[in-house]
């Protein structure tokens, strides 16, 4: 089982403390959503979390069955589903599926074909990227993320640009995610955490 320690873990950016002494154990089997005010650093610490942003202070590690894992191997660990996550927009959806598994792989085996299925974007497989609508755009982002082979699964407000019908197809593929992952989101739409048990304010972890 993959575990994340996160030990006095603080961001600063040029004088301003993000936030400070972030201790967390998040496991996986569970799901946490960060929650807070729009600026209070969700994103930030999210992007900490999976290793894309150099902590300030503290330690991060990443433990599989309490054996430490290498920092450079985080990235195979972690799929990301993020606003600031950018889609190659001049691929089709096929040649981006196709693209995406050869240097991650999707879970189950499951092909590009496959995936487009699960996407319900079958009949969108050979149109390009930059004509999709901002809500298949998102669906391809959060497929990408649940799809893809990887332990820990993080999703940056999730369910923006959905319609009801694709905040469903949201909640269908939280549930259909494995046993032996982490779920990690940044969120302040409680509808799209309602299934959460670990709900965590980062504003706690506020320097007054
Ligand atoms: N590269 C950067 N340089 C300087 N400040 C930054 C940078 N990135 C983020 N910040 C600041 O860090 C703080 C936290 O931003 P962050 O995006 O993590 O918040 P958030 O809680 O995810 O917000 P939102 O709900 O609006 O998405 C903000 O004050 C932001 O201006």
């Amino acid at each position: 089982m993959l575990t994340i320690n996160a030990e006095g873990i603080g961001k600063k950016y040029r004088r301003e403390w993000i936030f400070r002494r972030v201790n967390l154990t998040l496991q996986a089997g569970t799901s946490y959503t960060f929650v807070g005010p729009n600026g209070s650093g969700k994103s930030t610490l999210l992007q900490l979390l999976a290793g894309n942003l150099p902590a300030t202070e503290g330690n991060l590690t990443y433990l599989q069955n309490n054996s430490l894992i290498d920092p450079d191997n985080w990235f195979r660990q972690v799929s990301i589903a993020a606003p600031y996550v950018e889609l190659v927009e001049e691929l089709t959806l096929d040649e981006l599926l196709t693209f995406h598994q050869t240097f991650k792989p999707f879970r189950n085996k499951l092909t590009p074909e496959a995936v487009a299925e699960r996407l319900l974007l079958t009949q969108a497989r050979h149109k390009e990227i930059k004509y999709f609508s901002s809500g298949m755009k998102q669906r391809v982002k959060l497929g990408l993320a649940f799809f893809s082979n990887s332990p820990i699964v993080i999703l940056d407000e999730p369910t923006s640009n959905l319609d009801r019908q694709g905040a469903a197809w949201y909640h269908e593929q939280v549930r259909q995610l494995d046993a032996s992952q982490l779920l990690l989101i940044g969120s302040n739409q409680p509808e799209e955490y309602d299934f959460c048990p670990n709900v965590l304010d980062v504003m706690q972890w506020k320097t007054r």
